[in-house]
C-alpha cells in the first residue's frame, strides 16, 4: 500500500512573510495522519520553513537543485546544500524549467542521483505538450524521460523516488485531464518502471498527478488506482485549499 502524497509547488508566488504566515496557519490545523504532505516554496524561504515547519507533520521541499556540491555555478543552489539546511524534497525536470530554463533529462538524470546521494525525496517531473498529446506522440515521450530520468538508478534507490504526471497543457490552465487519461499515463509509467527494474520497484514507486489539481476535483483522481497523490500549483497557496487537499487525498 503506497502512502497517499500531495505536495504544494508554490512556483514564484509569495513574499517571505506570506510563506510564513502560510506555515504557521498550517501549523494549527489537524492533518490527515494518512497523507503526506509538503510545501515547496522559493529558495530564499526555506532557511525559515524548514525551522518553522520542526515537529509538525508535513515536509519542505525546493523547486530546483543543481547536481554539483559546489563551484563556479552563478545563481545556483546546489542540493548538497538544500539537503544540509534539511530540506525533505526537491522538484527535478517541471515543465517550466525543461521550457524555460532549459533544463535536458541529462541534467535531471544527474539531479536525481544527487537528490538520492544526500537523502533527499526527488519528485521527478515528466508530461507532453499538447502538440505532442494531439499527434500521438506523448507515450514515446514519457517513456524516454522515464528511461532517462532512472539511468544509473539502483534498484533499491528507484523506490524512493516520487514521479509527477504532468501533461504541460493542464498545468495553470484550468483544463485538467481526466482522471482516466491520468490514470493511463500513471499506468503507463508503472509499466516502464516494471520494464526498467521489476514488479516490486514499479508498485513501490509513487506516482502524482499534476495539473489544474483543486479541492473540487482531488477525490476523483485519488480513487484512480495507479494515482498516489498530486503535485499542485495554485491550489496550494491558500492553507484552506490545502487542507482540504489533503483531506481529499485520504484513503476512505
Ligand atoms: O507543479 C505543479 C503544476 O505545475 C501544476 O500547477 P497548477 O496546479 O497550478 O495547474
Amino acid at each position: 500500500m503506497r502512502t497517499p502524497i500531495i505536495l504544494g509547488n508554490w512556483k514564484m508566488h509569495k513574499t517571505l512573510g506570506e510563506a510564513v504566515e502560510f506555515i504557521d496557519e498550517l501549523k494549527t490545523r489537524e492533518l490527515p495522519e494518512s497523507v503526506e504532505a509538503g510545501i515547496c516554496a522559493p529558495f530564499i524561504h526555506l532557511s525559515d520553513l524548514v525551522s518553522g515547519s520542526k515537529e509538525t507533520s508535513f515536509g519542505i521541499g525546493a523547486e530546483n537543485g543543481h547536481y554539483e556540491d559546489s563551484g563556479a555555478f552563478t545563481g545556483e543552489v546546489s542540493i548538497a546544500s538544500l539537503a544540509d539546511l534539511g530540506v525533505n524534497y526537491v522538484i527535478i525536470g517541471h515543465s517550466e524549467r525543461r521550457q524555460y530554463f532549459a533544463e535536458t533529462d541529462e541534467a535531471v538524470n544527474k539531479k536525481i542521483l544527487k537528490a538520492l546521494e544526500k537523502d533527499v525525496v526527488p519528485v521527478v517531473c515528466v508530461g507532453e505538450s499538447l502538440e505532442e498529446r494531439e499527434d500521438g506522440s506523448y507515450e514515446s515521450l514519457i517513456k524516454s524521460q522515464i528511461e532517462k530520468a532512472f539511468a544509473n538508478v539502483t534498484e533499491e534507490e528507484a523506490s524512493r523516488v516520487v514521479v509527477a504526471y504532468e501533461p504541460i497543457w493542464a498545468i495553470g490552465t484550468g483544463r485538467s485531464a481526466t482522471s482516466k487519461d491520468a490514470n493511463d499515463m500513471c499506468k503507463f509509467i508503472r509499466e516502464t518502471l516494471h520494464s526498467l527494474y521489476n514488479e516490486s520497484v514499479a508498485e513501490a514507486v509513487r506516482i502524482q498527478y499534476g495539473g489544474s489539481v483543486k479541492p473540487e476535483n482531488i477525490k476523483e483522481y485519488m480513487a484512480e488506482k495507479d494515482i498516489d497523490g498530486a503535485l499542485v500549483g495554485g491550489a496550494s497557496l491558500e492553507v484552506d485549499h490545502f487542507v482540504a487537499l489533503l483531506e481529499g487525498a485520504k484513503n476512505d
